[in-house]
């Protein structure tokens, strides 16, 4: 049994007195791909943010690698190894793809996000922004300010700040969202690679996106897990078809 790097136990979130996770326990296993899926307003959004600490769980807890990290704010979580890519990252249109990651790589350091650098510090991280771009597909472009990439490009830029932290955890929140077919492809293949080595969770509503990258998929709805495993088995699971039927993201074989 691999063990699990992130372990949630009775985690439950209340609006108001509307629950929106409802005693959540999920186990992720170092080093794979655990999918969160659901229908719209399944509770998949509030369970991330209160992973990253944007949400103060109402009850339950939080483990990652051993430690209890429930209600610590987002830059404690951050600090300790948890990355969340997408939706909420935010890019300088002006400041060019290599410098996004190099100022990524500072931020790990002492040195915090500065924008002014000595050129002794940029040569720090010269070559491991170098490696990230390649590992990202983006080389040719790091000279490119990042608003001028196109849309499947930026994302790919977002992955890169995100892996510069080298998370132990890598949150990926709807990578594919609002992409059509070709860049679909493109991330597809690009989370692929990036989760060599690393463990990640993701939201994703795209159902053969979910196919193809995850080793473990958690399904909800309303809050509650109503199932849980291999894409295949999940995806025949009863209550998941029935969960889905007549939702407009009604996964597709
Ligand atoms: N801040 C809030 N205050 C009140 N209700 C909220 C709040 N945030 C979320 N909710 C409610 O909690 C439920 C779960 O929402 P959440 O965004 O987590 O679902 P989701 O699975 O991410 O949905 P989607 O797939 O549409 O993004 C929804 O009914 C939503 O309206």
């Amino acid at each position: 049994m691999v063990r699990a790097i992130l372990t949630t136990r009775g985690l439950r979130k209340e609006f108001r007195g509307f629950t929106a996770v409802d005693g959540v326990d999920l186990a992720v296993a170092e080093g794979s791909v655990h999918a969160l899926v659901g229908p719209n307003g399944a509770g998949k959004t509030t369970l991330f943010n209160m992973l990253t600490g944007f949400l103060r769980p109402s009850a339950g807890t939080i483990d990652l690698d051993g430690r209890d990290i429930t209600g610590l704010p987002p830059e404690r979580i951050a600090g300790l190894g948890v990355a969340r890519s997408f939706q909420i990252t935010t890019l300088f249109p002006a400041l060019s793809v290599r410098d996004h990651v190099e100022l990524a790589l500072q931020a790990r350091t002492t040195l915090g996000w500065q924008f002014w650098r000595s050129d002794k510090q940029t040569r720090r991280f010269e070559a491991e922004a170098t490696d990230l771009l390649a590992e990202t597909n983006l080389a040719d472009a790091a000279a490119t300010p990042a608003g001028a990439l196109a849309y499947g490009r930026k994302r790919a830029l977002e992955l890169a700040v995100a892996l510069a932290v080298r998370p132990r955890l890598l949150l990926l929140d709807e990578p594919t969202a609002g992409m059509g077919a070709e860049d679909i492809e493109g991330t597809v293949a690009l989370v692929r690679r990036v989760a060599e080595g690393r463990t990640v969770v993701l939201v994703e509503h795209n159902m053969s996106v979910v196919k193809s990258l995850a080793d473990r998929v958690t399904v909800l709805q309303q809050g509650q897990i109503i199932a849980e495993g291999p894409y295949d088995e999940v995806r025949a699971d009863p209550r998941v078809i029935t969960a889905y039927l007549g939702a407009n993201d009604a996964p597709r074989p």
